[in-house]
């Protein structure tokens, strides 16, 4: 696979403040990579700085190997071979739908823009409503719109803000699946800004968590989701519930037990946290020694009832009060119980906490 776009020691500055830095990441022909990360961790400005919008403050950008863009060396957006999908899909209110599919590619004559509009009317499954206007189609069509209207000029690189933020939750994954395999049938690389950690799941073949302007972790979501390598990714993925431990030797105590024989962990001190995957706690059976937690909220969910547990009778360093359970068994509000954490896969992380 070729690779479409090469980011090296990227940063962008607003005022002198600086909002990206140190990015760099590759990106191969035909992958789609999910941009996620807090709110103001920088994401809409990597679209944007990709796209021209932004200049660069220092590193380099290439762009199918031979465009390469610097601070020295801007180069245009409309050179760029980029299409952008706003999060709001910024289509032109008094144009139809066919319209604004020929909007980028009025170079070009009338007959083959008409080949292309049609094309990709056909391809978005818009052709009923190429006469229509954008106020006349709902959310997912304006979005097929949207896309239809970046692919039309060609691009090598789609860049889509947040494409999914305006869809119905319950549209929303079908329209995913059916966008994501169009971008798959036509071989486009893309890269989508998202809050949202399943959208990624279901979108993207690469995650990239973000924080700070910082690029944290790169990889394929099974890789991030397995092994975050820190605290801010496992924490923003939400992988887990945080409990504070202290380090013995080999010996690790939490407010529900003790893990034997974990060597090689990070040294006692302020702020260590264990992250606990709700599928790594289960509840003792009764006769298991005096309780340890106490229910203090409870929800349904599809996989049974999810149990917020919060620590009881244990030392105040080793305490808690969030610890996810998600268990089919009727606990009731308030009851207490006990529960031990499986002594595998942990994942420990020193947290800074505000
Ligand atoms: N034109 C600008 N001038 C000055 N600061 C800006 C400008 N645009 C964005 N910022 C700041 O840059 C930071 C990153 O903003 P950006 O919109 O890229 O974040 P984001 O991750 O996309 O956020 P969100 O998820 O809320 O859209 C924020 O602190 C924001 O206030």
């Amino acid at each position: 696979m070729s690779e479409i776009l090469n980011l090296q020691q990227v940063a962008v500055n607003f005022d002198d403040k600086s909002i990206l830095s140190d990015i760099s990441l590759q990106l191969d022909s035909g992958e789609i990579l999910g941009l996620l990360g807090p709110s103001g961790c920088g994401k809409t400005t990597l679209l944007n700085t990709l796209a021209g919008f932004v200049t660069l403050t220092d590193g380099q950008i290439l762009i199918n190997g031979d465009m390469q863009i610097s601070r020295k060396r801007n180069i245009a957006p409309e050179h760029r071979h980029i299409g952008m999908i706003f999060q709001d899909y910024a289509l032109f209110p008094h144009l139809t739908v066919a319209d604004n599919i020929a909007f980028g590619i009025s170079k070009l004559n009338k007959s083959e823009q008409n080949l292309r509009v049609n094309e990709l009317l056909d391809l978005l499954k818009l052709t009923e409503h190429i006469e229509r206007y954008p106020h006349q189609l709902s959310g997912g069509q304006q979005q097929r719109v949207a896309i239809a209207r970046a692919l039309a000029p060609r691009p090598k690189l789609l860049l889509l803000d947040e494409p999914f933020s305006n869809i119905d939750a319950r549209l929303r994954n079908e329209l995913m699946l059916e966008i994501r395999q169009l971008l798959k049938q036509l071989g486009m690389t893309a890269i989508f800004v998202t809050h949202n950690k399943d959208e990624v799941f279901t979108f993207a073949d690469k995650v990239a968590v973000m924080h700070g302007g910082k690029l944290l972790q790169l990889g394929k979501p099974a890789e991030v989701c397995q092994q975050p390598n820190c605290w801010q990714v496992a924490d923003f993925l939400q992988l887990g519930s945080w409990i504070p431990y202290q380090l013995c030797g080999s010996v690790l105590d939490t407010a529900i037990g003790r893990l034997e024989d974990v060597s090689g962990l990070p040294v006692n001190g302020k702020n260590r946290f264990l992250l606990v995957k709700p599928k790594d706690v289960e509840i003792c059976e009764a006769g298991g020694g005096g309780s340890n937690v106490i229910v203090n909220h409870i929800s349904v969910t599809e996989q049974g009832y999810h149990y917020h547990l919060a620590s009881n009778g244990c030392p105040p360093e080793l305490a808690f009060d969030h610890l996810s359970l998600y268990s089919p068994q009727v606990l009731a509000l308030g009851q207490s119980l006990r529960v031990k954490i499986k002594p595998h896969a942990l994942l420990v992380f020193t947290k800074e906490t505000e």
